[in-house]
């Protein structure tokens, strides 16, 4: 049976058992006490944070408050000439003005990485004609504050005046961001200090850069403010709460986009759903799809969900045969709200606390720790061609084969391909994790490194233990100072992958690392060994 609850200009529908859930949200009133923000929901050990998180609720009202502000900084960006916007900052602070910007085809160009190569070509930007928005809700995550770095010395040595001009911070009050902005004679605009990042689309960390790179901002509000009514609304009649019970029936959740308006919105659910809910062992693993024409990669167990921009379900990709389990169709701004409040309600029954993400500090202290002291030596496991391996097998395919099969006989088995490479110059890369969907009957997800971190980094470390997981680096002969730091840009990336491997190694899981000793060649060389594994 399909059930479709249609309000607030967006449509939820699915094809799933709901029933139970539905009756269990209901019963205990979460919607509306979400809707009143109602920080109790998540049990006691969750409280006081969620006292401190809940202010998302609200912003599509409160955010207005911005609109003056930036109008002001526009007209003063025309008056100065400055045409490009340049975000820096990582997961929830660049994830939603991504999909923003490229669903609206706005020219805001995104650095979430540390990967020389992606450095070099943004720091080479015309930056007389460029702002850089620099978004930390924290004011300490070390990509961020790396590139903001990189990005002072460019001006600097450019010979632009007045570099304070080109850099707009967005960061949480009393951050030390704050600080830096101020005493670079920036624009700051303070952030809303209770929104988490993934949660946070809707504030200055989402509708700033977007913003100032031309977005009508007004309109997502607007969006927004249509659905938000709809939260607290009877069972039949509230797409979230709809969309919430879905999420609970499944233990992986497959995103793709029906074409309709909407570019990119899987990678923005991504985050929400991965550092929400995979923690405590458990929670829900997001496999994003990267067209509607490689939608056709169900794997068992998980639940196949369409987005699109339409108010309607809409197009189902050319190739779909039969209709997903899930869709959810509305406009942009209705999308962000109605995932928010569906992932928290969702959270309820899975018993994790959707607003904390307690495994991604591992990493971080990894990577500190390798850039004071060094990376242990890994001896490689076999050389071809342009790729070195690191593990247990010999040969590029018995190292392939191996992650695949130990995924294949773990039961919940996921292979998680992680890519810490330049996601324009080595674009490629990214289909191996078509290729490997295609020999897989696992669900097969790709994350550019270190951006992933924030995101299903939380899942791969606090999720269920059930992940293979593919680390891909690569060499290059380009590299970036880290202006005011004894490492560049490559240490801080090979420093950044070396200890996520260190912490999925302690869980003991099983790892492959295969190094690229030249880009291009070994992109190739990989995808067509992937490819001959595929041949009968
Ligand atoms: O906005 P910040 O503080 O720089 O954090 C960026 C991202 O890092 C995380 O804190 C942890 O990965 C995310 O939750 C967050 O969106």
């Amino acid at each position: 049976m399909t059930r479709m609850d249609a309000a607030g200009g967006l449509a939820a529908t699915t094809t799933l058992d709901v029933t139970t859930a539905i009756d269990m949200l209901w019963d205990l009133d979460a919607p509306r006490r979400l809707a009143a923000a109602d920080a109790t929901l998540w049990g006691a050990d969750a409280t006081d944070l969620a006292r401190t998180r809940l202010g998302w609720i609200t912003t599509h009202t409160t955010s207005r408050e911005f609109l003056p502000k930036i109008a002001q900084i526009r007209e003063s960006m025309r008056d100065k000439g400055l045409r490009n916007v340049i975000l820096a900052g990582m997961g929830g602070s660049s994830l939603a003005p991504e999909v923003i910007g490229k669903t609206l085809d706005l020219p805001l160009h995104i650095v979430d990485t540390t990967d020389p190569v992606a450095v070099a070509g943004a720091l080479s930007s015309d930056l007389d004609s460029t702002v850089v928005v620099v978004s930390s809700k924290s004011g300490s995550t070390i990509e961020t504050e790396s590139l903001r770095r990189a990005f002072v010395q460019a001006f600097t040595d450019a010979g632009v005046k007045n570099v304070g001009d080109h850099f707009v911070i967005v960061t949480d009050p009393g951050s030390p961001l704050e600080q830096l902005g101020k005493a670079m004679s920036a624009t700051v605009i303070p952030a809303d200090p209770n929104v988490g990042g993934r949660y946070s689309a809707l504030t200055a960390f989402g509708l700033v850069p977007a913003a100032l790179a031309g977005a009508d901002i007004a309109e997502l509000l607007d969006e927004a403010d249509d659905f938000a009514a709809t939260i607290g609304n009877e069972p039949g009649d509230n797409p979230a709460l709809l969309l919430a019970a879905a999420l609970t029936t499944g233990d992986t959740l497959s995103i793709g986009g029906d074409g309709s308006g909407i570019v990119g919105l899987g990678d923005w659910i991504e985050q929400l759903v991965a550092e929400s809910t995979g923690k405590n062992g458990t929670g829900i693993l997001p496999v994003v799809i990267e067209t509607s024409d490689a939608f056709g990669h169900t794997t068992p167990g998980a639940i196949d969900a369409v987005v699109g921009g339409s108010g309607m379900p809409g197009r189902l990709g050319s190739i779909a045969t039969t209709p997903p389990q899930l869709t959810v169709n509305g406009p942009l701004g209705a999308q962000f709200l109605c995932w928010e409040v569906a992932v928290a309600l969702a959270s309820i029954p899975l018993g994790v606390n959707p607003f904390d993400q307690p495994n991604v500090a591992e990493s971080k202290d990894n990577t500190a720790t390798i850039l004071a002291d060094g990376a242990p030596d890994e001896e490689p496991s076999f050389v071809d061609g342009p790729i070195t391996g690191y593990g247990e097998a010999d040969t590029l395919t018995d190292a392939l084969r191996g992650l695949l099969d130990t995924a294949t006989a773990t039961d919940g088995g996921y292979v998680a391909v992680m890519a810490y490479l330049d996601p324009h110059s080595d674009g490629a890369v990214a289909d191996v994790r078509r290729a490997l969907a295609d020999i897989a009957n696992v669900p097969v997800t790709f994350g550019w490194g270190p951006r992933f971190l924030h995101s299903t980094g939380q899942f791969h470390k606090g999720g269920r233990p059930t992940g293979a997981f593919l680390q891909i680096t690569g060499h290059t002969d380009r590299n970036c100072e880290v202006p005011g730091r004894p490492y560049g840009f490559a240490e801080l990336e090979a420093a950044q992958a070396a200890g996520d491997r260190d912490a999925l190694r302690r869980r003991g899981r099983p790892l492959v690392r295969l190094h690229l000793t030249e880009r291009s060649d070994g992109a190739a060389a990989l995808l067509a060994a992937i490819k001959e594994m595929a041949r009968p």
